[in-house]
């Protein structure tokens, strides 16, 4: 989505909370409406025509019925990559343009990854536990799994899919991946089917964009390729993978283990994974640190500045 919006100074209006660090900024430099949980019509009646940019997070978004309801919309400023909670076809068809705050949270997400694999694989979070209760005055925790020179299948070879694959090089590993087709400049080899992906991988990690083409394709099916050895790592949203197969698989041993970030419906965990050793798992804390946060405020306030100030966006969603 290209920038074409008009120069505004119009009231911006916050849908959802925001960190802290953001809201200071935003509320000191900039006339912001809250969007209140309740009586929504009723606010939007008295408030919608001087709303001329909505920002939001990728934890809220927002959805087509309120982008229709705000006649003078012209720009939506996300904090955070993914924007799967925006209806982006909507505000195209407004000419409503996006941005996101790509490109400074890529490290720590794909640290993140390369953490929820070797803690799976190596039991880190379950030796811990298995420490803490005194099970190992009772004997060896059980041997885990090497990662060093394994088989690493990417979904969404993307910025932080890149970044995954750099850092797990270095571990001796071989990298290969699958996405709608072939990124120039790379030479690790793409898989056309997601599933042969799947069955030629140790370790299979998602970091594809959720929207919805990609809705569910971590499958049983493609759970079953990966195989009773294989381990599962989702750093992008719940929503690509079948929850429910996934469940089934870990429980059934049908794969080996999954370090999981994102789930379908967040903060909500399925009951079955909160038992299981073989699972580590993580709140959606990929770009959590103090660093990559602040960075994200900075890039976000970036764009809001810029959209008021000329009309531009400094990193539209493309
Ligand atoms: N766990 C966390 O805290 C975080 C998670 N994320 C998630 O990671 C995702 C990726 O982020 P980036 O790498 O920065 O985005 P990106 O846009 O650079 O990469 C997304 C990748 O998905 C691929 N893709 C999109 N639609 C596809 C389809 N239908 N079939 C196959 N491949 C498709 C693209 O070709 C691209 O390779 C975000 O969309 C977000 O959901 C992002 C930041 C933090
Ligand atoms: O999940 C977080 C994001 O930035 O997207």
């Amino acid at each position: 989505m290209q920038p074409n919006a008009q120069k505004t100074t119009a009231t911006v209006l916050q849908v959802g909370p925001m960190p802290p660090f953001v809201e200071g900024p935003l509320h000191e430099e900039f006339n912001v409406l809250r969007l209140p949980d309740a009586e929504v019509e009723k606010f939007l009646a008295t408030n919608s025509g001087q709303v001329g940019v909505v920002v939001t997070t990728s934890v809220t978004g927002v959805d087509a019925h309120l982008m229709r309801a705000l006649p003078e919309l012209r720009a939506i400023v996300n904090f955070g990559v993914g924007f799967d909670k925006i209806d982006v076809h909507t505000a195209d068809e407004l000419g409503v343009v996006v941005s996101n705050t790509p490109d400074v949270l890529t490290d720590c997400v794909a640290d993140m990854a390369v953490g929820l694999l070797i803690d799976v694989a190596r039991g880190i979070s379950a030796s811990d536990r298995f420490v803490r209760r005194g099970d190992w005055l009772q004997g060896s925790y059980p041997l885990g799994t090497r990662v060093s020179g394994k088989r690493v299948g990417i979904l969404g070879l993307g910025r932080i899919g890149l970044a995954i694959a750099a850092r797990l090089e270095a571990f001796g590993t071989t990298v290969a991946y699958h996405g709608r087709r072939r990124v120039a400049d790379v030479t690790y080899p793409w898989h056309e089917s997601l599933t042969d992906l799947a069955e030629n991988s140790d370790f299979l990690i998602v970091a594809v964009a959720s929207n919805s083409a990609t809705a569910g394709i971590v499958s049983a099916e493609v759970l079953e390729a990966l195989g009773p050895k294989g381990y599962l790592i989702n750093i992008s949203r719940g929503a690509v993978v079948d929850e429910a197969a996934l469940v089934d698989a870990l429980v059934q041993q049908r794969i080996a283990g999954a370090g999981l970030d994102v789930f379908a419906h967040e903060p909500y965990v399925p009951q079955e994974l909160l038992n299981l050793d073989n699972v580590v798992l993580a709140p959606h804390t990929g770009s959590a640190t103090a660093e990559t946060r602040q960075d994200m405020a900075d890039l976000f306030l970036t764009n809001l500045r810029q959209f008021v100030n000329e009309g531009t966006l400094s990193t539209p969603i493309s």
